[in-house]
């Protein structure tokens, strides 16, 4: 039975993993998305239970302790976690999951028991004042936040090496492509497994009737 991939994407705040996730659903709607929960306050245009679970700080301790979260962590003085369930729901039935998450989920579904299934993919902007100009641009976020982000984006990309993969999104169509150009390799790299063991077998079973 073939497996689910974990795709995991991840950049500092502004370089584009919302705008590439929601491309890669739209050009394959199998993927399925992990919606994560989390404490922050929703911004204009953001659905629950489409872009988030949002939720209080002791709605979310409890779904830590009911152990209902694959990762969790603090960013940005906030408490986002990828909940379980439909991860496995989804690897169960063979389908891909994108994650959207920092560097600490990243690390985290990694070292998971999920871990070999994962493909993680970094995000870097072109420069450091593109991203700033991202962040003002998409116009969603107050100064202050956008201050706060910038400043944790030099640690966010200080993570940049333990990725699989690692895409510069100057160009978002590039981007895209490239994107897509990773899944369809992975996804050949986890189906051939099975058919070449089948083959070699075979193969050994004729060299043995010979
Ligand atoms: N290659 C690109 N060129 C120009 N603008 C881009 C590019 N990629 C994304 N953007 C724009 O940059 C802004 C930030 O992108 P997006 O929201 O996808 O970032 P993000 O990494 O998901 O941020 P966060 O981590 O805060 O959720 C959006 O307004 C988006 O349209
Ligand atoms: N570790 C996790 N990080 C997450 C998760 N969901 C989102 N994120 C990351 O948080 C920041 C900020 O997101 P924003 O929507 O407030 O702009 C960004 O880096 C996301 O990747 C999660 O479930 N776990």
């Amino acid at each position: 039975m073939r497996r689910g991939l974990l795709l995991i994407l991840s950049s500092p705040s502004g370089a584009g993993k919302s705008t590439l996730s929601r491309r890669l659903m739209e050009w394959d709607a199998d993927i399925r998305f992990s919606v994560s929960a989390t404490t922050r306050t929703p911004r204009a245009g953001e659905v629950d239970g489409e872009h988030y679970h949002f939720c209080t700080r002791e709605a979310f301790q409890t779904m830590i302790a009911g152990g209902q979260m694959l990762e969790h962590a603090e960013v940005f003085g906030n408490f986002y976690g990828s909940p379980r369930a439909p991860v496995e729901t989804a690897m169960r039935e063979g389908r891909d999951t994108l994650f959207d998450v920092d560097w600490q989920g990243g690390q985290q579904i990694r070292n998971s028991a999920l871990g070999r299934d994962v493909v993680s993919i970094f995000i870097l902007p072109p420069s450091i004042a593109e991203l700033e100009r991202r962040l003002r641009g998409r116009g969603q976020d107050s100064d202050e936040v956008i201050r706060g982000r910038m400043d944790k984006s030099r640690d966010e990309i200080s993570h940049w090496a333990e990725y699989d993969y690692v895409l510069v999104n100057s160009d978002i169509d590039e981007t895209e492509e490239k994107l897509r150009a990773i899944l369809v390799a992975e996804r050949l790299r986890r189906d051939r497994q099975p058919d070449l063991t089948d083959l070699v077998r075979d193969l050994n079973e004729e060299f043995a009737a010979r």
